[in-house]
């Protein structure tokens, strides 16, 4: 069940070291603490939530207190403080009185749900006020939820910038869902980030090579295929052939698949002649032979993107024909396209789109894949993803708790009771308990164990959606 993945399935140990001295540090007769999760800005103006969901059924619903869990705890921390500093009686105590349930309450806003930064996206806090010291226990693998959030914000926001260049020169959007192709899974830190950081990337869109967001979708959003691929070449299948092969290659390409889409890495010696010799002359009947029923996907590997995307298009279109569309921009054969997997980030997109557009071809005619910038290049800091505790209630009184460094002033945490409303459309954190609980868009999906909110897949999507009309309307 991949319960080794983090070389425990006991949550006792799911947490930074100082945490198991933290019950012996707050103020005598504290009952209740409070905490809050937020991006706190970045490099994105809003952040999709998502993928709590993920860590709750991984780690914190169910009976995940037991004895044995205990003992393995006492013993290792023993070992690792080279004192006695664990809170035994604190978990034989959860053990006991709640049968192995967390009794914590999460309120969240809605996976999938864009939130502008620095709004409170959840709160945690104890049901049990014996039980003051667990709140802040899980804010280790509770904060984890960064990777999925900004893996979904950074997917998030390419797929704005390819539907604004789709409005500006195809037909339609229908073919957005598959324009960005997840290449990622090797370049993850471990299997189970890449199926983490791929479902959160199909929050947005349908393409994946990424089979572990696959599984993990399956497994943690009830969705049974959550991303789609087609059959396509890697340079070994081709080099395999050698230099002089290459066409042959090709050949076996288009014949072991001869309908549906098919894509052919192109650049292994020169793309140049790939396209123009082999491709445009010495395959071309076969390439046009497949009419509407089976595409050839022409993919480089090398080179200025930019530039690459534009003199492939140019020789195409030379060699195949080109046609206009509504928007007036060039168009390929149907069983011709293109993808490009080489250099692709959130920050070269437009670029690529760009240089298409000033010479005139379709957003239409071209598929991106992205790796390491999809799935990896990021940390906690790019959303400034943070956790902090803001109410608590100490000898029966209430208190406003918060930081406010004066050496940060970005640093400074939210006070007391939060809730996230809605405002005249924007969403609005009301503090110190001046909001309205029956206002609040964050809802109860943990409590005491049990999960009270399972999202699907589709609902998940459908809260993420980008405002297609802004962009129909903006070509
Ligand atoms: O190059 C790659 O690096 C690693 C991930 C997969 C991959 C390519 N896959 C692919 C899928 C559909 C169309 C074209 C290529």
């Amino acid at each position: 069940a991949g319960l080794e993945a983090a070389g425990t399935d006991n949550v006792l140990l799911v947490t930074d070291s100082y945490k198991v001295t933290h019950h012996r540090q707050y103020p005598p007769n504290t009952s209740i603490v409070c905490s809050y999760f937020e991006s706190r800005g970045g490099k994105f103006p809003s952040t999709v939530f998502f993928g709590l969901q993920y860590i709750l059924k991984r780690w914190l619903v169910g009976q995940v207190v037991t004895k044995e869990k205990i003992q393995e705890a006492k013993e290792l921390y023993a070992l690792h403080f080279g004192q006695d500093v664990f809170n035994e009686e604190g978990w034989n105590y959860i053990l006991e009185h709640h049968n192995g349930y967390l009794p914590l309450r999460i309120k969240a806003v809605p996976e999938g749900t864009v939130v502008p930064t620095r709004n409170v996206l959840f709160t945690v806090e104890n049901t049990d006020p014996k039980c003051f010291w667990l709140t802040n226990y899980f804010e280790t693998v509770l904060v984890q939820a960064w990777y999925p959030m900004t893996v979904a914000t950074n997917s998030r926001y390419q797929k704005e910038i390819i539907a604004q260049y789709l409005s500006e020169t195809a037909d339609s959007l229908a073919g957005l869902p598959f324009k960005l192709h997840d290449f990622g899974f090797r370049g993850c830190s471990s299997v189970e980030s890449s199926g983490i950081g791929g479902v959160a990337h199909l929050v947005n869109f349908v393409g994946t090579d990424t089979i572990s967001a696959l599984t993990t979708a399956r497994k943690y959003y009830g969705c049974n295929v959550a991303g789609f691929s087609i059959p396509a070449a890697e340079h070994s299948t081709i080099t395999t052939w050698g230099e002089e092969g290459e066409k042959e290659a090709f050949r076996n390409m288009l014949r072991q698949f001869p309908t549906g889409l098919v894509a052919c890495v192109s650049d292994s010696y020169n793309i140049w002649h790939a396209c123009e010799e082999v491709w445009g002359e010495q395959l071309k009947d076969e390439v046009v032979a497949r009419g509407d029923q089976g595409t050839l996907v022409i993919r480089p590997d090398s080179g200025e993107p930019a530039e690459i995307v534009v003199k492939v298009l140019d020789i195409l279109g030379r060699k195949f024909g080109t046609t206009l569309n509504s928007k007036g921009f060039k168009m390929l054969p149907p069983y011709l396209r293109m993808i490009q997997g080489d250099g692709i980030s959130y920050e070269s997109l437009a670029g690529i789109l760009e240089s298409m557009k000033k010479h005139g071809w379709s957003t239409d005619l071209l598929a991106f894949g992205s790796g390491g910038a999809l799935l990896q290049r990021m940390d906690r800091d790019t959303q400034k993803c943070a956790f902090k505790c803001s109410y608590a209630v100490i000898n029966g009184k209430e208190v406003n708790v918060f930081k406010d460094p004066i050496t940060d002033r970005g640093k400074t945490s939210k006070k007391g009771r939060l809730t996230l409303e809605n405002q005249d459309g924007n969403f609005v954190t009301v503090q110190e308990g001046k909001g309205d609980p029956a206002k609040d868009e964050m809802k109860v999906v943990f409590e005491n164990g049990k999960l009270l909110k399972d999202f699907s897949f589709e609902e998940v999507r459908r809260n993420a959606e980008i405002d297609l009309v802004k962009k129909e309307n903006s070509s």
